[in-house]
């Protein structure tokens, strides 16, 4: 797992090991870090033009420390200062003594800009994990300007502007070509929009692991192996119904393609067999022969392991309704996605014994929360863990960076693998066919959507290689990725 930690907890840990260690030694870690990562991002240090952009608090520090190293490497740095009057005074002596230059950056002075806009690499030491809010508006003519001028730009320890906590961007902020982070990741990094801004991550180890080891992490992104670990792979003694038997209900005469759909995300994702129940079994056996359908009611489709409801139901007119409401009250877990989300009664979804996930995107989560879908996307972080209380379900929210959080308030997962190429009709329903198939296979409702986003996001990557793709290309897709995870 990367596991991304609070502010709070990641300063508490730092608080412990200064503690321990000599005085600026976690920046003089954390500085080595970031030269050494800037140094490789440049290829050649000697000669290259180095403009830092500095604050007024420790992340400035870093960035003038690390500017030294790379000026006693050869570099031309320029420490533009923001607020000259509150600088780090031990990094600007250092960075003069290596001969590095420092400007006034805090007014609409012409050097300042000039150095952003000569630079082959700018180095955002604005602020890190103490900012608040957006930069302020002479920070953001530079960063503004540090975008403009080509240079890669690189943050220290996350780029200013976005919440560590929170992922949100509600002003400007720096656009990262990399973040080199301290200690650990912190939410933000991990999540849109502000993990868009961050651009590639690396982690510079400054000792905390010990001391952090004493928090829970507040994300955690799984790696391949987390999901090869998890994928219910078929034994000796498997046979189809060991391997889990899913009853999917989905798809109206208006929409037969959802149903469609989530079969063969089902299928392609690992069910032992699939049990279609509604209108469109025609279209179901017609595309899979494998599956079992019928026209309902739910109760006398067979034994069933989980239940998928919701793809392409439509308004729940005539027996939509019953299907939801049998599927709800069912004692297997449920996932439910789609029409089924508007349409299932929240309290009976509350009240449910088993395991229930539910798969919204930014849309869907929005009209349950009653927000609009900006602010969905704008926080998906609180957005998700709010609905995961409100329904005391897990709850899936789909999008870049999908998460997946408990109704414990325990930590969120967020998906690695998504590609934006999946933002294709109809990808929604192989996932819900996916994922309950991992429900029905034994896994917890956590690991079925982590994982079964894992796969989705994978196949869709392999599917498209760059190029446009449906959502049964996805679906053909998902047995590449299995393989893939399964190769590490
Ligand atoms: N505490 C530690 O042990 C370590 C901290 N390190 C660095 O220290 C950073 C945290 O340092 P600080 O606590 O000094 O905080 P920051 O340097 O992140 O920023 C705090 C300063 O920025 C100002 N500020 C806040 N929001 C602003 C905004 N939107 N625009 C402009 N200015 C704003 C505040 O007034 C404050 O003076 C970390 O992100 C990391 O880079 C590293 O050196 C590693 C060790
Ligand atoms: N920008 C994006 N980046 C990554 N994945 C995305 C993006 N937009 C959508 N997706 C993924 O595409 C799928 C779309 O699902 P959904 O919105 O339910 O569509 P549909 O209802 O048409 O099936 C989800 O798995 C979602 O996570
Ligand atoms: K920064």
């Amino acid at each position: 797992m990367r596991t991304a930690y609070r502010v709070e907890d990641v300063r508490a840990a730092e608080r412990a090991l200064m503690a321990r260690v000599p005085e600026g030694a976690l920046m003089q870690r954390a500085a080595a870090g970031l030269a050494a990562a800037c140094g490789q991002l440049l290829g050649k240090v000697y000669g290259a033009r180095v403009a830092l952009l500095v604050g007024s608090g420790d992340n400035g520090g870093d960035a003038l420390y690390a500017g030294a190293r790379l000026a006693r490497r050869g570099a031309g740095v320029t420490a533009v200062l923001l607020s000259p009057e509150r600088v780090h005074g031990g990094g600007v002596a250092a960075l003069r003594g290596a001969g590095g230059r420092v400007v006034d950056g805090s007014g609409d002075l012409p050097g300042a800009g000039g150095a952003v806009l000569r630079a082959d690499l700018v180095v955002d030491g604005i602020v890190g994990i103490g900012g608040k809010g957006g930069l302020r508006p002479g920070a953001a003519e530079l960063a503004r300007a540090a975008e403009e001028s080509g240079a890669l730009v690189v943050a220290v320890d996350l780029p200013s502007g976005v919440d560590a906590d929170t992922g949100e961007v509600r002003g400007a902020a720096v656009r990262a070509d990399a973040t080199v982070t301290f200690g650990a990741y912190k939410p933000g990094l991990l999540v849109d929009p502000a993990r868009e801004y961050a651009g590639a991550l690396r982690l510079v180890d400054i000792g905390l692991g010990g001391e952090l080891s004493a928090y829970a992490p507040a994300v955690e992104a799984p790696q391949y192996a987390d999901v090869a670990r998890l994928l219910p792979v078929p034994g000796g003694e498997s046979d189809k119904y060991r391997r889990g038997v899913l009853g999917v209900v989905a798809g109206s005469a208006r929409y037969p393609g959802a149903a469609v759909l989530a079969v063969a995300g089902a299928l392609r994702g690992g069910a032992g067999a699939v049990r279609y129940v509604g209108p469109a079994a025609d279209a179901v056996i017609a595309r899979f022969p494998e599956a079992l359908v019928s026209a309902g009611p739910v109760p006398k489709a067979g034994r069933v392991q989980a239940w998928v409801v919701g793809p392409g139901l439509g308004d729940g007119h005539g027996d939509a309704g019953e299907r939801l409401r049998d599927v709800v009250a069912a004692d297997v877990p449920v996932l439910i996605d789609a029409d089924g989300l508007r349409l299932a009664d929240a309290s009976a979804v509350r009240k449910r014994g088993a395991p229930t996930l539910l798969t919204p995107h930014a849309g869907e989560a929005a009209a349950l929360l009653g927000v609009e879908r900006a602010e969905v996307e704008a926080s998906r972080l609180d957005a998700v863990r709010e609905l995961a209380g409100r329904y005391a379900a897990t709850v899936l929210l789909k999008g870049s960076t999908t998460l997946v959080a408990g109704a414990d308030g325990g930590v969120v997962r967020v998906n690695p693998t998504g590609t934006a190429w999946l933002a294709t009709a109809g990808s929604g329903d192989v996932l819900s066919g996916l994922a309950g198939a991992l429900l029905a296979a034994g896994l917890g409702a956590r690991d079925a959507g982590a994982v079964g986003a894992f796969l989705h996001g994978l196949a869709g990557r392999l599917a498209a290689e760059g190029a446009p793709v449906g959502a049964q290309d996805v679906a053909e897709a998902l047995p590449a990725a299995w393989r893939d995870v399964r190769r590490g």
